[in-house]
């Protein structure tokens, strides 16, 4: 298994350059197996959960092309006769596997699809997806651990989800996109993973109005065909925020390339907070941290506000920062899997059912720490530059499922890291 080695205490300084986000990357290559395609995505990242998407969609049928010198574009081509079956062997190591269930009922008006377990985050359930494909006229059952669903053609209906679900709005997005007459997702997800998805479906010929906001109304189409034109992925905010926190962290000066600061409003407004001087245009971000951060408190919750994607890799930053902060979670149960290896590393860290006490350190002492789960893997990369010594992150194929080459980019801007094999 491989692990990052760091040697901390260095500055960062330099360029780097945002990849495609995985979480539009995700639901746009299931929006292939709307049409026939070919669908084409640019800015597609490189990732172990896209090469997982990819292989679920092989093994179904779909036609994937990625030319070995353009990873970053893929094309894709859904047959008639796609096999509509999404094996627990794949979803069980990417829980957006579920993903796949509204278009493949919306096309192919069957789809049997394992059942996502909970995961190191908490229980995950997908509840909010089937009732939904339910009210649209579809019958879903549970058997054997799969989701087993069939319709005719779906109806658009009104759909209110009991709690803001990102995955659940781009499931019966897609859903609605084929359904017979028109839906309306209330309290939906206002993510601009979700608005990307929306603006590739209406390049397919969907009729969507309301994406972005917390109401989008969708009036189903007969047939979606493939865009004129290749789509190109939104940058990743949350790879962009954790450059940010690790030169807040460590200290030192950096640009981000094919990033939108209008995307990371919350977490800029805080590591301001913190002290850190943030300047951006269109598609950049300048950083710089010239003293030790401040402790910044705050509270994740769904998007415009502060992300849970982002909660451990600015704790990272609370732990060495100057005085003290309090962190809440509200979107996860057990989302703070990271707290006990940032104290292996002398974090100063309590726990109290949703919330985290940290009172900062002026340093970190460099230990043999595990990775649970992707954005926990994050904070102790981060947590690693800052520690004095050498830090061993164990387990990193949670960091591998989301960053595209995080120890390359963190190299180009001077830190001492390398992947052991
Ligand atoms: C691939 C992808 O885009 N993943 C993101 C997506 O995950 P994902 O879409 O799985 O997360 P949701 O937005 O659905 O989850 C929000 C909350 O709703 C609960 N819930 C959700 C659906 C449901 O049917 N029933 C239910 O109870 C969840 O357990 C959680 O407590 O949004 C999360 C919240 O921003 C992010 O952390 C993930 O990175
Ligand atoms: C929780 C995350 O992803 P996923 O929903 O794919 O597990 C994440 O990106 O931080």
């Amino acid at each position: 298994m491989d692990k990052l080695l760091i040697r901390g205490g260095r500055r960062l300084q330099g360029e780097v350059a945002i990849s495609g986000a995985k979480n539009a990357a995700l639901p746009e290559l299931c929006a292939a197996l709307l049409c026939a395609g070919p669908l084409t995505l640019d800015n597609v990242p490189r990732l172990q959960d896209v090469a997982t998407m990819l292989s679920l969609l092989r093994r179904m049928g779909v036609a994937v092309e990625r030319p070995e010198d353009q990873p970053a574009r893929v094309t894709l081509a859904a047959p008639d006769g796609v096999d509509p079956v999404a094996p627990y062997e794949l979803v069980k190591t990417m829980r957006a596997s579920i993903l796949v269930l509204g278009p493949l009922l919306a096309r192919f008006g069957r789809a049997t699809v394992s059942l996502p377990g909970g995961c190191a985050i908490g229980s995950r359930p997908v509840d909010q997806h089937i009732k939904g494909l339910q009210a649209m006229g579809a019958t879903v059952k549970v058997e054997h651990g799969n989701i087993v669903a069939s319709a005719g053609r779906l109806r658009g209906a009104r759909i209110t989800t009991d709690m803001i679900t990102v995955t659940g709005t781009e499931n019966l997005l897609m859903a609605a996109a084929l359904a017979e007459g028109e839906t309306v997702l209330e309290n939906a997800a206002q993510e601009p993973e979700v608005t990307d998805l929306a603006e590739l479906l209406i390049s397919m010929g969907a009729k969507i109005e309301g994406h972005g906001s917390g109401r989008i109304r969708i009036q189903g189409v007969e047939r979606l065909h493939a865009p004129a034109a290749p789509h190109r992925i939104v940058p990743d905010r949350i790879e962009a925020g954790t450059f940010l926190c690790a030169v807040a962290a460590a200290g030192g000066e950096a640009v981000l390339r094919d990033a939108r600061a209008e995307h990371l409003d919350a977490v800029i407004t805080k590591l301001r907070e913190a002290g850190v001087a943030i300047e951006s245009g269109e598609d950049w971000i300048r950083v710089r941290a010239d003293a030790r951060p401040k402790a910044v408190s705050f509270r994740t919750s769904e998007y415009p506000a502060f992300p849970t994607d982002m909660q451990a890799q600015f704790m990272a930053v609370d732990c060495v920062a100057e005085g003290a902060a309090k962190v809440s979670e509200t979107i996860f149960e057990n989302r703070f899997m990271h707290v006990n290896e940032l104290v292996r590393l002398g974090a100063r860290i309590q726990v109290d059912g949703h919330t985290a006490m940290i009172q900062g350190v002026p340093t970190l002492s460099g230990a043999t720490v595990m990775a649970t789960d992707l954005r926990a893997s994050a904070s102790l990369v981060i947590a690693g530059l800052v520690a004095e010594g050498e830090t061993t992150v164990e387990r990193i194929y949670h960091l591998d499922r989301g960053y595209d080459r995080m120890e390359a980019k963190l190299r180009a801007l001077g830190a001492d890291i390398e992947r052991i094999r």
